[in-house]
């Protein structure tokens, strides 16, 4: 049955392989890859995926066709079996300025429906897709460094509270901007955040008042790993890292990455539960015994050549 499935599989492998081609050919120029039209998707270095934020004229806020770009993106990129890493960073003067505040009047502030039942079901469904957004990243299997610099406001905290990895240069500065505009986030910071940072009371504080978070802080309390003098050095130091994923068993770093967050929302029995039951097939990877070798010879993971996943 597996080997029939698979030869099906192949035979119509081109049939869904654009979706894929979309994301291989894009460009590395100044603006936004096509199709896109706020994401700029380049290649830096083998297996490694740059996602840009790409509107810099208007802090890259999020605008309507954000919200679902990004989902487009990163379904390609879960996909994209040549992709072992992505890194995700804002073109500009900062990383983004959140929710599009001009566009977000058409989706959020007027609800479509004839009586309030249907006008609160179709909010809802419009607040599913918009946290679909930030969701996708942790869906995808492939690590995701987030590199800030400048504000990270609003919706980018929701952001990058879905990426694996975070980055900032000195000058980043965080905000859980939401009760400035009058809501509650709704779109992940208040689920990922406290999950992030191991003070709930300083998740608190930040979602309660609205108040800056410079990067010494941010450093502080563990919302992001490493402080860079300025975006160049971030940048390659963003590449640097993802070069050091990028380099070991893609089985091995993408269970790493699902285990991880699998044990994030379970007990310890679940959890271990779980890693037996991933491990008894991924265990049989042709990738540990490479990998356990080059170990034995003394040889960087870098040395391996692992297939494809
Ligand atoms: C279902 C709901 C889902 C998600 C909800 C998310 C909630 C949030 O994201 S709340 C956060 C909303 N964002 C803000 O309140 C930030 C507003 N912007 C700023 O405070 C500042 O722009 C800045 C980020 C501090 C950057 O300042 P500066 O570098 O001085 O740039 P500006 O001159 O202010 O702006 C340049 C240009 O960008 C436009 N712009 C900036 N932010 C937004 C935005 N959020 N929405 C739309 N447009 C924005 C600004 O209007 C300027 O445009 P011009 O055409 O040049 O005037």
């Amino acid at each position: 049955m597996a080997a029939l499935l698979r030869s099906m599989f192949m035979k119509n492998r081109s049939l869904w392989q654009p979706s894929f081609c979309a994301v291989r050919a894009m460009s590395t120029s100044g603006g936004p890859t096509p199709p896109f039209s706020t994401l700029s998707v380049s290649h830096p270095a083998s297996a490694v995926t740059h996602v840009e934020l790409h509107r810099p004229e208007k802090r890259n806020a999020m605008n309507r066709a954000f919200w679902s770009e990004m989902v487009d993106c990163f379904s390609q990129i879960a996909l994209d079996s040549e992709c072992r890493v992505v890194v995700v960073s804002g073109a500009g003067k900062i990383f983004t300025a959140g929710i599009d505040l001009m566009d977000m009047a058409g989706d959020v502030l007027q609800p479509q429906g004839d009586d309030v039942a249907r006008m609160s079901w179709n909010m809802r469904r419009v607040i599913a897709k918009y946290q679909e957004t930030f969701s996708v990243i942790e869906k995808c299997p492939k690590p995701v460094v987030v590199a800030v610099h400048g504000a990270c406001v609003g919706g980018g905290v929701d952001l990058i509270t879905a990426c694996d990895i975070r980055l900032c240069t000195q000058d980043a500065w965080f905000q859980v901007k939401e009760v400035d505009i009058g809501l509650a986030a709704d779109v992940g910071t208040l689920q990922r955040l406290p999950k992030v940072i191991g003070s709930r009371s300083l998740v608190n504080e930040l979602a309660l008042t609205a108040r800056k978070m410079y990067s010494d802080e941010a450093k502080s309390c563990g919302l992001v790993s490493r402080v860079f003098s300025d975006k160049e050095a971030m940048m390659a130091g963003a590449l640097e890292l993802a070069g050091e994923i990028a380099a070991r068993s893609p089985v091995a770093v993408q269970g790493t990455k699902i285990n991880l967050l699998y044990s994030r929302d379970h007990s310890v029995p679940e959890a271990l539960d779980y890693m037996a039951t991933w491990n008894m097939s991924m265990l049989q990877t042709q990738d540990v015994v490479k990998s356990a070798q080059a170990a034995m010879e003394k040889k960087s993971p870098k040395e391996v050549p692992f297939s494809k996943l």
